[in-house]
């Protein structure tokens, strides 16, 4: 059956339905990435090399940490990152937040990522509160709503007296603490954060997890790097499996950590070769990928 917006189709063969459905699939996108790879040029060690630890022949190698990558992603989506160790979850995430260029490929997002990361700078030998103070102008607040936002940022990280101490005197985890805080009270539009809710009790997880939520109420963006399948089963509306730098599977929470344990079980049972059938029950090619972020038909 031949609709009208069929037979009204141009040379292009593309319809009014077709120009309708892009502007409701595109209109919330807040961060598109083609085609994303990630190299990193290595020296090889002579030693590593007799050891047969590297296929490289000379002393001079590549390591591909992403590699074709597409993603697209919209407002109220909190997209979990997984996959095993190695497998270019943080690379793709430095990539996506602009703080590391691409080999090849490109990033487009609606606003500027914020990246907590476990390696995010702060300032070892100024207070925390003078850490939240330049963190927040940092991330562009005027001095006013710098001001008003202290208290709020010092009792989500809930680190008593230590707030007037320099940070050099902090715990690995205070200083986790800290920092998803001050990224938390900027109130990004798009944040990617990396492991940072692992750290911390159980108090403080319930309160950054409610952050999230917030965040994603507040029609934000975000993306998630965690090995906690109940953290990202909580908290990730979607999720997306890399394996060897690409992306395996990417679609609604459940399934694809359904999907995820099995390939682990599988690794962790039966070794490589058998975690590499359950794998290539999953993985969709590059084309299929374009194809349902064209159409949208991602599972959101
Ligand atoms: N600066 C770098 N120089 C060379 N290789 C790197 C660099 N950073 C990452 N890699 C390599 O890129 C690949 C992907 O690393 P990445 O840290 O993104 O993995 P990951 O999935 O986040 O791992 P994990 O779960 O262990 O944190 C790995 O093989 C890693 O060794």
């Amino acid at each position: 059956m031949t609709s009208t917006d069929d037979r009204n189709a141009g040379e292009s063969g593309r319809t009014d339905t077709d120009a309708s459905d892009d502007a409701r699939q595109f209109g919330d996108l807040t961060l598109l990435a083609t085609d994303i790879t990630l190299d990193y040029p290595v020296r090889i060690a002579r030693e590593e090399k007799t050891r047969g630890l590297f296929s490289s022949a000379g002393e001079r190698g590549v390591v591909h940490a992403v590699r074709g990558v597409c993603l697209a992603a919209r407002q109220g989506e909190f997209i979990g990152l997984v996959g095993r160790n190695g497998s270019g979850k943080s690379a793709l995430l430095r990539v996506l937040a602009g703080v590391e260029a691409p080999t090849t490929g490109e990033v487009f997002a609606a606003s500027k990522p914020q990246l907590m990361g476990v390696g995010a700078a702060l300032m070892p030998h100024l207070t925390g509160l003078d850490n939240i103070r330049i963190g927040l102008l940092a991330m562009g607040l005027t001095p006013d709503e710098v001001q008003a936002r202290i208290a709020q940022v010092a009792e989500l990280a809930d680190i008593g007296d230590s707030i007037r101490m320099p940070m050099r005197t902090y715990s690995s985890g205070m200083r986790a603490r800290l920092r998803f805080s001050i990224s938390v009270a900027a109130e990004p539009d798009i944040i990617m954060i990396d492991e940072a809710l692992s750290t911390g009790d159980d108090a403080f997880r319930e309160r950054s997890n409610q952050a999230m939520k917030d965040l994603i109420a507040r029609s934000g963006t975000g993306f998630l790097v965690n090995h906690s399948a109940p953290v990202i089963r909580e908290l990730c509306t979607r999720v997306v499996w890399m394996d060897k730098g690409e992306i395996v599977e990417d679609g609604e929470t459940i399934r694809v950590m359904k999907d995820y344990s099995m390939f682990m079980n599988a690794l962790r049972k039966h070794g490589e070769k058998k975690a590499l059938e359950v794998k290539a029950r999953y993985a969709s090619t590059f084309e299929e990928r374009i194809e349902d972020i064209r159409r949208g038909t991602v599972d959101t």
